[in-house]
């Protein structure tokens, strides 16, 4: 079953990219014109080749990279305050001398959102979501590297975002890590119910974390395609005959998006 929007939890953001654009130079457009509407409480993947402009793309969603043109907006307006975007990055960037507790309680003391006190139980039971509870006083070199990216999504989500954009969060990890956080994730999405978009390259973890796939290509947005596996997933799913038919169709799309930035074979969109 789908599970988006239940009737327990407040509606998250939806976010509407309108003829979104960023040009860096005359002849570098990395986002063209793109129309994107997420919907409340929905996870959407985006994929293309290397250099399609995913990363540019989120991060004007984010509102950190300025556009040249166009439009992105929150619905409803009025969420749109401090705190309420979480970004993930690819690298964990947690700051080196402070505690894991400390890198958490950033974003929190930054907006100065609550009392100390309520900062502080905020930001522990950030860290408790992602299993971190006991890790709260070690400091980024002790902890391994999936330990490092659970205290970075523990610090995205401290301040409850409606919004959670991840940019190949865990590009760096291996499979059983990978998968592992990708349940992490899901888990918090279920408790969470933010409006979220991912950057990846992987194909299985597209399918597994999202109700819909995005495929750019030079800057454009080729197609959205709705994504027909079932609700709660599992890793297991992946060894099911509907995700690799699934994983057939999104690899076609992913093959036609690349061989069309081939010198050569340009417009012959799939
Ligand atoms: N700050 C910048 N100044 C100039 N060009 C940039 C800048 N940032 C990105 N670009 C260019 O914009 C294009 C899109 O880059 P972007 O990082 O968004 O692609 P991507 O699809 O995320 O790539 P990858 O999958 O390799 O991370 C690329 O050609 C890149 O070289």
């Amino acid at each position: 079953m789908n599970e988006l929007a239940p009737d327990d939890r407040p509606a998250a953001a939806s976010i509407h990219c309108r003829a979104v654009t960023v040009q860096f130079a005359p002849q570098a457009i990395a986002v063209d014109r793109v129309d994107l509407n997420v919907r409340s409480g929905e996870i959407i993947a985006l994929i293309g080749p290397s250099g399609c402009g995913k990363t540019t793309l989120l991060r004007a969603i984010a509102g950190l990279q300025t556009m040249t043109g166009g439009t992105v907006e929150l619905e409803p307006v009025a969420i749109a305050g401090e705190g309420q975007i979480g970004f993930v990055f690819q690298q964990p960037g947690l700051l080196p001398w402070a505690t894991t507790l400390q890198n958490v309680l950033l974003p929190m003391e930054l907006i100065g959102r609550g009392t100390r006190q309520q900062r502080r139980l905020a930001a522990q039971a950030s860290l408790a979501s992602v299993q971190l509870a006991d890790a709260q006083f070690k400091r980024p070199h002790e902890l391994s590297g999936g330990m490092q990216m659970r205290a970075s999504i523990a610090r995205a989500l401290v301040t409850h975002p409606s919004v959670l954009l991840l940019d190949e969060p865990f590009a760096a990890l291996d499979d059983m890590l990978r998968n592992d956080l990708g349940r992490l994730l899901l888990s918090l999405w279920q408790r969470q119910r933010f409006t979220a978009v991912m950057v990846t390259h992987n194909i299985s973890e597209s399918i597994l974390l999202s109700h819909r796939i995005a495929v750019m290509r030079e800057g454009v947005l080729e197609t959205v395609v709705d994504n027909p596996l079932a609700w709660p997933r599992d890793p297991a799913m992946m060894r099911t005959p509907q995700f690799a038919e699934f994983f057939g169709v999104v690899s076609d799309l992913l093959r036609g998006a690349a061989d069309s930035t081939q010198p050569g074979n340009r417009g012959g969109a799939s």
